[in-house]
């Protein structure tokens, strides 16, 4: 659960840690102020993908859904640096569809979250797994990391991409050759 006053605390103690002094006027509101951010940050600590899954529409046709260039923000954990980019999901249905936007609700569950990109790509994939029941789900991530670009080894516009393949998609290149082919439209 988040304890917004317990990142308050922080806060101050980074703000003195990097010299800074936590009592003057430009920084007063600051730990109140990244504690509701945090919230909104980190609110997928507080949401299971489940409650946007579980409803379902019924069709006859089970070929390939695709929900390309999903916009999301995560935080890597190592450094607590934003990573950010696109979400493509595909999934074969098995009888039964979500709504459009649970797809993008799910990625929003776990991006909002500390994170690495690979571990976030594949709880997407187990999710809908899990919960939807397809025949498989392919999900793509394509990110820019902060902690890439602005510190460290600063290398800006690295893009980094992974993949997460389950069921059908295992085992079906044909399949996994359609999703990039649908990817270029
Ligand atoms: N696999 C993976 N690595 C990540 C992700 N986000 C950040 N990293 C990497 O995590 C690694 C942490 O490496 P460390 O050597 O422990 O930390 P560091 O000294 O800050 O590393 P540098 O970034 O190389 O300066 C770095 O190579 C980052 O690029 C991610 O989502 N997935
Ligand atoms: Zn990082």
């Amino acid at each position: 659960m988040i304890d917004e006053e317990k990142i308050k605390q922080g806060i101050r103690f980074l703000l003195e840690g990097i010299g800074e002094d936590a009592d003057r006027e430009g920084l007063l509101e600051t730990p109140d102020r990244i504690a509701r951010m945090y919230r909104e940050l980190y609110a997928g600590m507080e949401e299971s993908a489940k409650d946007h899954l579980l409803k379902t529409f019924h069709v006859d046709s089970n070929e390939m859904v695709l929900e390309k260039d999903i916009t999301f923000y995560s935080t890597c954990e190592h450094h607590l640096l934003p990573f950010y980019g696109k979400a493509h999901i595909a999934y074969i249905p098995d009888g039964k569809v979500v709504g459009l936007s649970k797809l993008a609700r799910t990625v929003e569950v776990f991006a909002r979250r500390l994170q690495l990109q690979e571990q976030l790509t594949g709880q997407i994939a187990d999710a809908l797994m899990q919960y939807m029941n397809p025949k498989g789900v392919l999900v793509m991530l394509e990110a820019e990391h902060m902690c890439m670009t602005m510190r460290g080894i600063k290398k800006p516009g690295s893009q980094t991409v992974t993949i997460a393949r389950r069921g059908v998609f295992l085992d079906s290149p044909v399949l996994e050759n359609r999703f990039f082919h649908m990817m270029e439209r």
